[in-house]
């Protein structure tokens, strides 16, 4: 019986090894290649079975065998070669080195692009092409420009967190008064859930800058609306990763097989309806509303709720978002699956990345590093002349606090909210160092590893703003801290293919945080009874090891109004 069973595997494992040889790319010379024991999955055991602990995160994998084969290695992944860089410098010197421009595209896989998306998707979903081209500059010069955001998205950004703010005092107040909520909580201590709270602030920003949609947070069926589309995206984002569809990477055969047995096919075909039903309302939404404005019958409804001054001024801030200008361009001739990609783009891009990383610097600051936030209040005061009030309306617009930013880049850093970045694909040969890659194949960033390297960052897992700034003279002579311009880091990728959304992003994050400790005070866990404090550790937090972006597990996080809040309304 044993001797049988010792045949059927031998015979088993030299066929599927000599099949092996024939369905795999040949190794690339001069570049350590990763040993993976079972012939055709191949180093799929780093994805296979899921991970349930955070030491098993792909990235903490994929980090641990770089002790063994170098910061960049090669390794097959079913029938796939797979490069993997892991450390900072390594990075830099295959995502943008001046002599490397082929690491511009990105692999085409079967689930997400052909079952899920069904040829519509994302910008930085979209390998390289005159589609993407022509998505990414539009897309850049309508909403994404920097001078957009000066001109005109930080003041869309400014009402929707003021918003948010109130929404969640009231709600604190409320609770407060009906007692219900955790035993613990004083009067006007504020607990909440942050990622939530700051998931329909960039819903209400995005929906406004592309179609002119009014997301009203207070509003129950907009609620609704938007807790759908957060549903959606959040689990497209869980079942899309890169490092989370071995199917992928099987040859074909085998892909069938596996489908068959998995329900996963079934979960994407309904994804893609739901989301094919919002982006098609929104996108009558927008139709209509260009014809409103242009026939005089928005004006007319506008005059009618607000002066007149206001109404005009509200018609041409709505004849600055993303779709009115699509209708109103014939110039751009953009086919309906490109201005489709951006407007997903703009709903989806940053619905989780913001939110997730907001609560993260939040707990940072309330839970470990009150000083911090004490710090940041009275950086931001300052340049309003102690000012309050004023540093609350103007904090915004210019963002002066150099503090707040480093506060922003630090949280960026050490959450690294997709610790495997994106996956790019070469579009001709790159060399690096002694070994030629071709095109064609597949690069991993381990953004994780690389954020946490400790020859570029000390002490890598502390939350240290500080490291961002460097001391300069001004031109009277006086000693400031500003944001160190040789600092980086990769929680927005980098190179030709970095996260376009980056300084809207920033923005979003600056102004959440800003508002957010010029209003309140940290009141850390520890204070509480009964509770312990969530680790500082982004992955140890994670609720899904295996996912491609971090998402904690969720925690409560106390604030108190500042004494002299009341104010400020
Ligand atoms: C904190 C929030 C965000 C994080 C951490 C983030 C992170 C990333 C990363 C890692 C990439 C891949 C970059 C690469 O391959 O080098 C990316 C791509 C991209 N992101 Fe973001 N993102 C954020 C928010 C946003 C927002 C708000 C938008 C737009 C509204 C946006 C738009 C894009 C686009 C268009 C790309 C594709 C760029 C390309 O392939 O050319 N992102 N993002």
């Amino acid at each position: 019986m044993i001797w049988r069973f010792l045949v059927y595997f031998s015979v088993g494992f030299i066929s599927a090894t000599i099949i092996n040889f024939f369905i795999t790319p040949r190794p690339i010379k001069n570049l350590n290649m990763v040993y993976t024991p079972f012939p055709i999955l191949n180093g799929l055991e780093i994805i296979l079975p899921k991970a349930k602990r955070w030491e098993d995160s792909p990235c903490i994998q994929f980090q641990n065998l770089a002790k063994t084969y170098d910061d960049v290695y090669q390794i097959k992944f079913g029938t796939k070669l797979i490069i993997v860089a892991n450390s900072y410098e390594s990075i830099k010197q295959l995502w943008c080195s001046k002599n490397i421009k082929a690491n511009n595209s990105r692999p085409i896989n079967y689930s997400f692009h052909k079952v899920l998306s069904k040829g519509i998707y994302t910008i930085g979903t979209t390998p390289i092409g005159e589609t993407y081209r022509k998505s990414r500059k539009h897309i850049s010069e309508r909403v994404l420009s920097d001078k957009r955001n000066n001109d005109f998205n930080y003041v869309i950004m400014n009402n929707a967190c003021d918003e948010m703010i109130d929404k969640i005092i009231n709600q604190s107040i409320d609770n407060n008064n009906k007692n219900d909520i955790d035993i613990d909580i004083k009067p006007n201590l504020v607990s909440n859930d942050m990622v939530k709270e700051a998931q329909y602030f960039h819903l209400k920003v995005a929906l406004w800058l592309t179609y002119g949609f009014e997301f009203n947070i207070n509003d129950l069926i907009h609620q609704h609306l938007g807790d759908e589309i957060i549903d959606v995206e959040n689990r497209i984002t869980k079942v899309r990763s890169h490092v989370q569809n071995p199917q992928d990477y099987l040859p074909y055969i085998l892909r069938l097989g596996f489908n068959l047995f998995s329900t996963k096919n079934y979960e994407f075909g309904e994804l893609y309806n739901k989301r094919d039903r919002y982006l098609k309302m929104f996108y009558q939404y927008a139709l209509n509303l260009y014809a409103d404005i242009n026939s005089g019958k928005m004006l007319h409804k506008l005059q009618s709720q607000n002066n007149s001054t206001n109404a005009i001024n509200k018609i041409e801030d709505l004849k600055n978002t993303l779709m009115y200008n699509y209708f109103d361009d014939a110039k751009s001739k953009l086919a309906i699956g490109e201005i489709t990609s951006e407007c997903l783009t703009m709903v989806s891009a940053g619905l989780d990345n913001t939110p997730l990383n907001f609560k993260y610097g939040l707990h940072q600051m309330v839970n470990y590093h009150p000083e911090i936030w004490d710090k940041a209040f009275n950086d931001l005061i300052q340049y309003y002349k102690n000012d309050y009030q004023l540093a609350y309306k103007e904090c915004s617009n210019e963002m002066k606090s150099e503090y707040v930013k480093a506060i922003v880049n630090e949280t960026l850093r050490l959450f690294t909210v997709l610790p495997m970045s994106l996956p790019r694909e070469s579009t001709a040969i790159i060399a690096y160092k002694d070994a030629i890659i071709p095109k064609g194949t597949t690069l991993f960033m381990n953004c994780w590893a690389a954020n946490h390297d400790s020859k570029k960052f000390p002490d890598p897992m502390e939350f240290v703003p500080d490291r961002w700034l460097i001391s300069i003279v001004d031109n009277d002579f006086t000693e400031k801290m500003v944001i160190d311009p040789t600092m980086k880091h990769f929680a927005f990728g980098i190179g030709c293919r970095k996260c376009l959304g980056n300084n809207f992003a920033f923005r979003e994050l600056y102004i959440l945080f800003s508002k957010m400790i010029l209003r309140f005070k940290p009141t850390p866990v520890t204070e509480r009874k009964y509770q312990t404090i969530p680790s500082d550790n982004s992955l140890k937090l994670n609720q899904y090891p295996e996912s491609l972006a971090i998402e904690p597990e969720p925690f409560d996080l106390i604030l108190e109004r500042r004494s002299f809040d009341a104010d400020i309304v």
